[in-house]
C-alpha cells in the first residue's frame, strides 16, 4: 500500500531527487491525514494499516504533528457522513475521477472547519496550497477555496440541520441494529460512535493500585479504564508488563472458560494475543493458533513483554491437525468488527453486507472444527466483536442444531455482575452499556460470547 502525500506526488511526477522540504507547522499533519483519508476512502485500506505502515504517511511525523494528524483522521472517519453532506451542499456535480487527492483534501479541510478547534484560515489556505501542489488536483484549487470559504460561512446552519446519528451510520448497519435491538438502542449505538472511547487495560494483578497510578478507574469487570494523555509505551507499567491494552468487553470471553490452571487450552484465532495473555496469566497451558505469521509475531512480543509463555502455531484452523484434543477452547473468530466502530470508525465505511454473509459461513466452519478439537465434556467459548446477530446468536442456533454441543449458560456473576450483558445465557455487550457521566468513560465494545460443553 502506498498512500502518497499530495505534496510528494507532484515532486515525483517531475522526476529526479530533491532534498526533503521542511514544511510549515501543521502542514505535515494535513498531508498525512489527506494521504490516510485517500487510502481509506479511495483504496479501501483499513486506517490502522496506514497508521502502522513503517513507510507510510505517519511514519516521519514528530509527536505533535502525529497527534494532530490522528485527530484529523479520526474526525474525518467518525463524521464522514456529515462532512460528505456538508460538502455536497456546495458542489454542483460530483468530483471528476482524475482529480488526484482532491476529494481527500476537501474532506480533511471540512473535518477541521466543521468539528475542530482549528483556525478556519489555516484549514482553508493549507488545503488550497496542497491542492495546487497535487498534479491532478491543481486545476481545482479555485473550487477548493470557494467551497471551503462557503463552508466556513454556513457552518452553524449546516450543523444545526444535520442528524448526526443518521448521517454517520450506513443505512444497512442502522437497519440491522434496529431489527436486532430496537430503534432507540440502534440510535444510541450510532451516537456512541461519535465519541472516541477511553483506554481499557487488563492488569495482571492489583487493579486498584494500577488505577490509582494511572489516574483511572476500576470497572466492575476488573479492567482499568483511563483517558490516556501520553503514548501507551510511556505509561507506567508498560515496560515491566504489568498490563496490556484490551477493551473491557474483549476481556470477558477468556474469563468464561473458568478455572484453567494446568489445563490444555487452545486459543483459536489468537493474534494479537489479548486473550492468550489472559489464559497464560491464569496458568493455562495455551496453544495459540493463528493463520497470520505476522500477527503471531505480535503475540510473541506481547507474551515476552508480559513475561508469559504459550505454544504458538501458524495454521489455518480449518486444516490444522494437531493430533490431539484440548480440555478447553476459546474461538475468537474473525468477524466484521462492527462492535469496535467507536475505536475503528473506518469499519463502518469499509464493511459491506456481503462481508457479514461470508464471515458467518467461515464462523460456522470454525465452530464445527473447534468442536472436533475438543475433549468430550470440554468447554468451548465462541466470541466475536460484532453487533450483527448473524455472527453471534444465529451461530449458536446453528451450532446447537448440528454439532455435539450443549449450551452452558453464562451467569452475570462471572462478568462482574453485569446482568444487562447476559441475555438468555449468552453474553451480548453494546457500545451503550456501562454508561458514565463523561461519555468517553462509558461504553463497551460490542461483543458476543456463548459457552458450550461438548456432549
Ligand atoms: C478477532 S481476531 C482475534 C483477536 C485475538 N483473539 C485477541 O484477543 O487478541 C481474529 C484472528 O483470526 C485469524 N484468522 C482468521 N481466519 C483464520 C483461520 N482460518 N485460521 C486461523 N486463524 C484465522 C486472523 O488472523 C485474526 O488474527
Amino acid at each position: 500500500m502506498s498512500p502518497r502525500p499530495a505534496a510528494a506526488k507532484s515532486d515525483r511526477s517531475k522526476g529526479g531527487k530533491r532534498p526533503p522540504v521542511k514544511l510549515a507547522p501543521g502542514v505535515a499533519a494535513r498531508v498525512a491525514a489527506i494521504a490516510a483519508v485517500h487510502a481509506v476512502f479511495a483504496e479501501h485500506h483499513p486506517a490502522d494499516s496506514v497508521l502502522d505502515d513503517p513507510h507510510g504517511p505517519f511514519s516521519s511525523l514528530d509527536q505533535r504533528e502525529r497527534a494532530l494528524a490522528r485527530a484529523i483522521l479520526g474526525i474525518s472517519l467518525r463524521r464522514h457522513g456529515q462532512i460528505v453532506d456538508a460538502l455536497g451542499r456546495f458542489l454542483e456535480k460530483s468530483l471528476p475521477r482524475k482529480s488526484g487527492h482532491l476529494a481527500a483534501i476537501l474532506h480533511v479541510a471540512a473535518a477541521q472547519i466543521l468539528f475542530m478547534d482549528v483556525a478556519d484560515h489555516a484549514a482553508v489556505s493549507i488545503a488550497v496550497d496542497l491542492a495546487s501542489q497535487d498534479h491532478d488536483a491543481r486545476h481545482f484549487k479555485g473550487l477548493v477555496n470557494a467551497v471551503l470559504r462557503r463552508l466556513t460561512e454556513g457552518r452553524d446552519a449546516i450543523l444545526a440541520s444535520q442528524d448526526e446519528a443518521v448521517l454517520n451510520t450506513p443505512d444497512w448497519l442502522a437497519a440491522g441494529w434496529t431489527k436486532a435491538y430496537g430503534a432507540e438502542t440502534a440510535r444510541a449505538i450510532a451516537i456512541s460512535h461519535l465519541e472516541e472511547p477511553a483506554l481499557d487495560l487488563t492488569v495482571r494483578s492489583e487493579p486498584a493500585l494500577w488505577a490509582e497510578r494511572l489516574e483511572g478507574a476500576v470497572l466492575p469487570t476488573g479492567s482499568v479504564r483511563l483517558v490516556a494523555h501520553r503514548s501507551i509505551e510511556a505509561m507506567p507499567g508498560f515496560a515491566e508488563g504489568a498490563w496490556w491494552v484490551q477493551d473491557a468487553a474483549a476481556a470477558l470471553p477468556a474469563r468464561l472458560l473458568g478455572a484453567v490452571e494446568g489445563k490444555n487450552v487452545a486459543d483459536l484465532c489468537a493474534a494479537p494475543g489479548g486473550k492468550t495473555l489472559q489464559l497464560a496469566a491464569r496458568g493455562a497451558k495455551v496453544t495459540a493458533v493463528d493463520i497470520s505469521i505476522d500477527r503471531l509475531h505480535r503475540v510473541r512480543q506481547n507474551l515476552d513483554r508480559i513475561g508469559l509463555d504459550a505454544e504458538l502455531v501458524a495454521a489455518d484452523i480449518l486444516d490444522w491437525q494437531p493430533g490431539r484434543t484440548f480440555d478447553a477452547i476459546l474461538l475468537d473468530a474473525p468477524c466484521s468488527s462492527t462492535g469496535t466502530i467507536r475505536r475503528h470508525p473506518d469499519v463502518a465505511l469499509l464493511k459491506r453486507p456481503a462481508d457479514i454473509a461470508s464471515l458467518a459461513k467461515l464462523q460456522s466452519e470454525l465452530i464445527a472444527r473447534a468442536a472436533d478439537l475438543l475433549e468430550p465434556g470440554g468447554v468451548l467459548v465462541y466470541s466475536t466483536c460484532s453487533l450483527e446477530p448473524a455472527e453471534g446468536e444465529i451461530q449458536v442456533q446453528r451450532a446447537l442444531a448440528k454439532l455435539p454441543l450443549r449450551l452452558s449458560p453464562i451467569n452475570p456473576a462471572e462478568i462482574g455482575g453485569l446482568t444487562e450483558l447476559c441475555r438468555s445465557g449468552l453474553l451480548r455487550s453494546l457500545p451503550t452499556d456501562l454508561p458514565a457521566v463523561e461519555p468517553r468513560m462509558g461504553g463497551l465494545d460490542g461483543f458476543f460470547a456463548a459457552r458450550f460443553v461438548k456432549t
